[in-house]
């Protein structure tokens, strides 16, 4: 039938139609074919707070290729699971996922097109934005108050942010009062001639918080249902470590009542800014250190007990290296939280060293994906994993380490000493031993199955010989999945290239069935 439902009357707001459409009962009268159609609907997630599914019945008459709706009735299937108007899961996107308004209509879209999903949306601010928004408020501490507005990164911030909004149809004044207050702010610095960590988490806010008020009236501008959070104002407390605050317990269950209720009372898919929190005595803006979006998407998955986690990145998942190291790095298919954890706190940039914590606490698993390319299967974290054919996970660089190189047989037996300040360690440690202070070192972990790690030893150490390196220090991290080698900063690169190359793009597995397996892992 070269028809359509909007050409028949019927208005379809928020619903996808099945094409498999059923006609019946025709019959002539009077000149007019009269017919019944059903078909099976789908109601989109983020604006169907009861139900998922349901049919359309038609009664129709057509006469000379004209169709007029006689009559129209709609069902919803209810879901049999109690859970099913529940949040179904937490999806967050990165700086890059929503650097423009081509990226935010791209991701718009790939939140659509998961109908069975009803998500939370964390974002990142756009882009680059947290640096820039840096780099202002630190030129502001210099350039004097009559300079500020002529900050080439303030300009910036403006015209991207301005820039989207028009472009996605959306009113400025959604974000004008935050460009406002941003200015002043930067004045304030100008003003004082500093910029103190509690200053710097309150300047760096204005990213998230633009970034999610645009998207938010964008999905409503297209007729998706969303609310805006700040996720300061609905109870994530943190401790008072500006710049790199902890998320405290009593986050989990007020951020569960205030995402919850509102769902409940009024569904509307929530859109929270990432990365923020309140000091608990301060009330002040805190941060949760740089990348801590994905710490705010795994404690909402956490708080709200929700069955999957998805950090949107720029890349197929958590590779085998870093690919601005080695292009030749490849995703990972399974991980566990102990594995992605160690990673991430060895230098791995692509996850928050803490995000890890509620996902393990709330056994929910992990998918890192790719914004971009979004039908690859990226990474899945979950507790446990199958290890039997598990050698090595990934390389990790952790460049520009100092190490401390102490040689005294009266630290035999002397612990605790590392607690006190570090300013005080070499001078205290100077009294009992020689110490020395070693600069431009790099950590080269190898995060990858204990169980073998005699070979990845072996193995690794070969690689490093062949290519005339000399490890400094080795030791085996308390989670046991990684062992840490600290080598020269000049020559770490060339080594992680030599050590995927060994590891990755080499057959291991006859030396996998014949490596006799250590029973604790101890090297
Ligand atoms: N082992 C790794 N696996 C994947 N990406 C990595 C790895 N190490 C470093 N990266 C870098 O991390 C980036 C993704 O992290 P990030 O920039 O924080 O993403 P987003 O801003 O989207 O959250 C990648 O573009 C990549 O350059
Ligand atoms: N915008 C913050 C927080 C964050 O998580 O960003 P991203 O997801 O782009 O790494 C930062 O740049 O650190």
């Amino acid at each position: 039938m070269a028809t359509t439902l909007h050409s028949c009357g019927v208005k379809t707001p928020h619903l996808s139609f099945s094409r498999s459409a059923s006609f019946f009962q025709p019959i002539w009268r009077q000149h007019r074919l009269h017919f019944a159609v059903s078909m099976p609907l789908i109601y989109r997630p983020p604006t169907s707070p009861s139900s998922s599914s349901g049919t359309l019945a038609l009664r129709l008459s057509c006469e000379a290729g004209k169709i007029d709706v006689l009559e129209r009735h709609e069902t919803e299937i209810q879901e049999s699971d109690q859970d099913a108007n529940e949040l179904t899961c937490v999806m967050k996107f990165g700086g890059s996922s929503v650097a423009s308004a081509d990226r935010m209509r791209e991701i718009a879209d790939l939140i659509l097109s998961f109908p069975e999903e009803r998500p939370v949306i964390v974002l990142s601010a756009m882009g680059k934005t947290t640096n820039k928004l840096l780099t202002a408020g630190e030129k502001a501490v210099s350039c004097g108050v009559s300079n500020v507005s002529d900050l080439e990164e303030l300009a910036f911030i403006k015209d991207l942010h301005l820039g989207t909004a028009d472009e996605l149809g959306v009113e400025r004044s959604i974000i004008s009062k935050h460009l406002f207050e941003l200015e002043q702010l930067l004045n304030g610095i100008a003003m004082m001639k500093e910029m103190t960590p509690r200053t710097k988490d309150y300047l760096v806010s204005f990213g998230e918080c633009m970034s999610t008020r645009i998207f938010a009236a964008y999905l409503n501008n297209i007729g998706v249902k969303a609310r805006q959070y700040d996720a300061f104002e609905i109870g994530f407390i943190t401790t008072d470590d500006f710049t790199n605050a902890d998320i405290l317990e009593a986050t989990y269950p007020a951020v569960a009542k205030r995402l919850h209720g509102d769902w409940i009372s009024d569904p509307a898919i929530p859109i929270v800014t990432g990365f923020l929190g309140k000091g608990w005595k301060s009330c002040a803006v805190t941060t949760l250190g740089r990348g801590g979006s994905d710490l705010t998407a795994t404690t909402i998955g956490k708080a709200l007990g929700l069955r999957e986690i998805q950090v949107w990145k720029d890349v197929d998942g958590v590779l085998t290296c870093d690919p601005n190291i080695y292009p030749r790095a490849e995703p990972v298919p399974y991980l566990t939280f102990d594995e992605a954890a160690e990673l991430a706190y060895f230098g791995a940039q692509v996850l928050h060293p803490q995000s890890m914590r509620p996902a393990r606490e709330g056994d929910i698993p992990v998918r890192v994906k790719n914004s971009y390319n979004s039908k690859a299967p990226g990474t899945l974290i979950t507790r446990t994993r199958d290890m039997s054919d598990a050698v090595l996970t990934s390389i990790v660089l952790k460049r520009n380490v100092t190490m401390l190189d102490i040689a005294s047989t009266r630290m035999l037996g002397q612990f605790g000493f590392l607690a006190k300040e570090l300013d005080h360690v070499v001078e205290e440690l100077e009294k009992i031993a020689v110490v020395n202070l070693l600069q431009h070192r790099s950590i080269i972990s190898l995060i990858g199955n204990v169980q073998r790690s005699s070979l990845i030893l072996e193995k690794a150490f070969h690689v490093l010989r062949t290519n005339r390196v000399n490890v400094q220090m080795i030791s085996q991290g308390a989670s046991k999945v990684n062992i840490s080698l600290i080598v020269n900063d000049s020559e770490a690169e060339q080594c992680v290239r030599a050590l995927h190359f060994a590891f990755f793009e080499t057959d291991l597995s006859h030396l996998v069935s014949g490596e006799p397996k250590s029973g604790n892992g101890s090297v």
